[in-house]
């Protein structure tokens, strides 16, 4: 089997990307963070107390015909941003882009981070890491892409992030079409739980290429790109009037800058941002002063290849034995 869904940029900035999947008997539809750097699938509920529902969809498993109680299981996760939500588990029929998981672990909110409530348009999250970073307690929950592994064509799933623009996730195959020349593949180490590996190094704008292995996470569910400050101070030394702001907490610098693009390294593959992606945003409406989608990890403990970076990419998550991830050129 496979699946192919949209990755819809939830806002004018790409801040998050969603995607359409099902619930239930009969479907119940809901737009999804599909986030490689969590695993738990957990949603906007019935449960979930009405004041903390902002326009959200939301998943009622008393009208699923297909719901059952996964009784005395609970959840609770926090997010590397500080948002976070707890609850309750059920299991149900669950589909992304027309591939099925029968009795798929369906975490039912009955609490959400003011973050949460405040995006409109997103009704949860769809957990890609790997299965044991889920919260669910007694027992652990396995993820969509663990549970529908068996019946895949092949054990991969693949994100095609888009700069302003829907792109894709598939499931199960990997598309030709979505990528030009080879993928380039570098090895995971899957613990504890991240897809973590490492970049062979990065240069900025012209600059010579500089060899150096940086060790991360490729993070679907995270908007910009972290990197070691040494990097980052390098970057931004290219651009005039930029600093480092306490006040906006990074990078901002005149949203009339040329800003150099940014290169990384998987192995011998070298994939390179635009500058457009790294003209993050205003940081309000009628400034003129922008903040950088490339960023310091300095205080976060660990690299993290966000969607600044995936966007430039196409990136295959292979589940083999052991785990690989792959990047080619789109
Ligand atoms: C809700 C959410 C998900 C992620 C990345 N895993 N962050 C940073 N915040």
């Amino acid at each position: 089997d496979t699946g192919s869904a949209a990755a819809v940029p939830i806002n004018e900035v790409d801040i998050a990307y969603v995607t359409p999947v099902t619930v239930g008997t009969p479907p119940q539809t809901l737009m999804l963070d599909l986030d490689t750097g969590s695993s738990d699938l957990w949603v906007f509920s019935s449960l979930t107390p009405s004041s903390q529902v902002r326009g959200q969809e939301i998943y009622s498993p008393a009208k699923s015909s297909t719901s059952k109680l996964l009784s005395g299981h609970t959840w609770s996760i926090r997010y590397g941003d500080g948002s976070g939500s707890r609850g309750t588990v059920y299991t149900d029929n669950f589909t992304i882009g027309g591939l099925e998981v029968e009795s798929q672990a369906v975490q039912t909110a009955q609490e959400v981070s003011s973050s949460f409530t405040q995006e409109q348009s997103l009704d949860g999250l769809v957990g890609l890491g790997f299965s044991t970073l889920n919260t669910v307690r007694p027992s652990s929950q396995l993820t969509f892409f663990d549970n529908a592994r068996p019946k895949l064509d092949e054990e991969v799933f693949t994100a095609d992030l888009k700069y302003h623009a829907t792109g894709s996730y598939d499931f199960g195959f990997i598309d030709r079409a979505k990528y030009t020349g080879n993928i380039t593949y570098t090895p995971v180490q899957q613990s504890p739980g991240y897809w973590t590996h490492s970049l062979s190094g990065y240069a900025v704008g012209s600059g010579a290429f500089q060899s150096t292995q940086i060790q991360g996470i490729s993070d679907t569910g995270t908007t910009l790109l972290y990197l070691p400050t040494a990097i980052v101070t390098a970057y931004y030394r290219q651009v005039q009037g930029a600093q480092n702001s306490q006040y906006y907490g990074g990078y901002v610098f005149p949203c009339s800058s040329t800003l150099p693009t940014f290169t990384f390294g998987i192995e011998g593959a070298r994939f390179t941002i635009p500058a457009s992606y790294i003209n993050y945003t205003r940081i309000s409406p009628t400034s003129s002063t922008c903040y950088g989608g490339l960023q310091s990890s300095s205080g976060l403990g660990i690299n993290i290849f966000g969607d600044v970076a995936l966007k430039a990419a196409f990136v295959v998550f292979s589940g083999t034995n052991p785990p690989r991830i792959g990047f080619g050129t789109k």
